[in-house]
């Protein structure tokens, strides 16, 4: 079974490509990494999931559905952060938890055990109080995805989750993610940093101008060499095509 799914994606955005016929799925107790250069198409691919953005072309499932139009139930099962981390700038952390508790169906009493618990998790007891456009860019970051995964939710994307944390966020994260795909969940999460990821993900897929140009083994040495040597590869090929597509090209 299929959590996060999509299927012959493309996305241009006018004559710019940034997903060209991407397939990619993620099976529930599943960790996949989205690896990439700058550009690569990885935000692209997580905002069609998101529901913010409908590709060119091509068939986008969150849960089996279309997340252009989810269904509340499968809302309240689904968790992203894509971009900017979703918080009311002028929210406590521990009001916005609530919030978000309360967003995801959690009765009033939950909502409150919930958000404690989560402030708790990542390691935010000293701003409980703060206004969340007070705090530190790391720890925006820690409270969006406390938002977005504090009710457990069984699909989560995260948009390279740990670009402003310190090495614990980082650690509280790689705990967080694994913990929720442990209990089942599928979690697609995109980055820059191969070690990182190659710490919590099952299958690393490396893409490249909107492209899936090969996966990566997350136990495997020279992870950094590996992924160089595949996006000069197909970097080699495409132009190795334009060329015999020239007129007067070489082949
Ligand atoms: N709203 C937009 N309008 C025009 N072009 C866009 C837009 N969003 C993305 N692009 C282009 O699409 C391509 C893919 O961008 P995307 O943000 O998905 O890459 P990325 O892999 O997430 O990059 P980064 O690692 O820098 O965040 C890039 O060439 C980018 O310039």
């Amino acid at each position: 079974m299929t959590a996060l799914l999509l299927d012959d994606v493309s996305h241009t955005f006018g004559a710019r490509t940034a997903l060209d016929h991407l397939t990619l799925s993620v099976a529930p107790g599943q960790v996949t990494a989205l690896i990439g250069l700058n550009g690569a198409g990885k935000t692209t691919a997580l905002r069609a999931l998101a529901g913010r953005l409908r590709p060119t072309r091509g068939t986008v499932r969150v849960l089996g559905h279309n997340p252009a139009d989810l269904p509340s139930n499968v809302a309240m099962r689904f968790g992203h952060v894509v971009e900017t981390p979703l918080v009311y700038p002028e929210l406590t952390v521990a009001e916005n938890l609530r919030c978000a508790a309360g967003l995801h169906g959690l009765p009033t009493r939950a909502a409150r055990q919930t958000a404690s618990a989560a402030v708790g998790q990542m390691g935010l007891d000293p701003w409980r109080l703060a206004r969340a456009g007070t705090l530190s860019m790391g720890n925006r970051q820690r409270l969006g995805i406390a938002c977005a995964t504090l009710h457990g939710p069984t699909a989560l994307i995260l948009d390279e989750p740990t670009s402003a944390l310190d090495p614990q966020g980082v650690v509280l994260v790689r705990e967080l993610v694994r913990g929720l795909a442990d209990v089942g969940a599928a979690v697609l999460v995109s980055s820059h940093h191969l070690d990182e990821v190659a710490r919590i993900a099952d299958e690393i897929v490396v893409l490249h101008a909107g492209c899936d140009v090969g996966r990566l083994e997350p136990g495997g040495t020279d992870l950094e060499q590996r992924f160089f040597a595949m996006v000069l590869d197909a970097d080699t090929r495409a132009a190795t095509d334009t060329n015999a597509q020239t007129p007067g090209g070489r082949a």
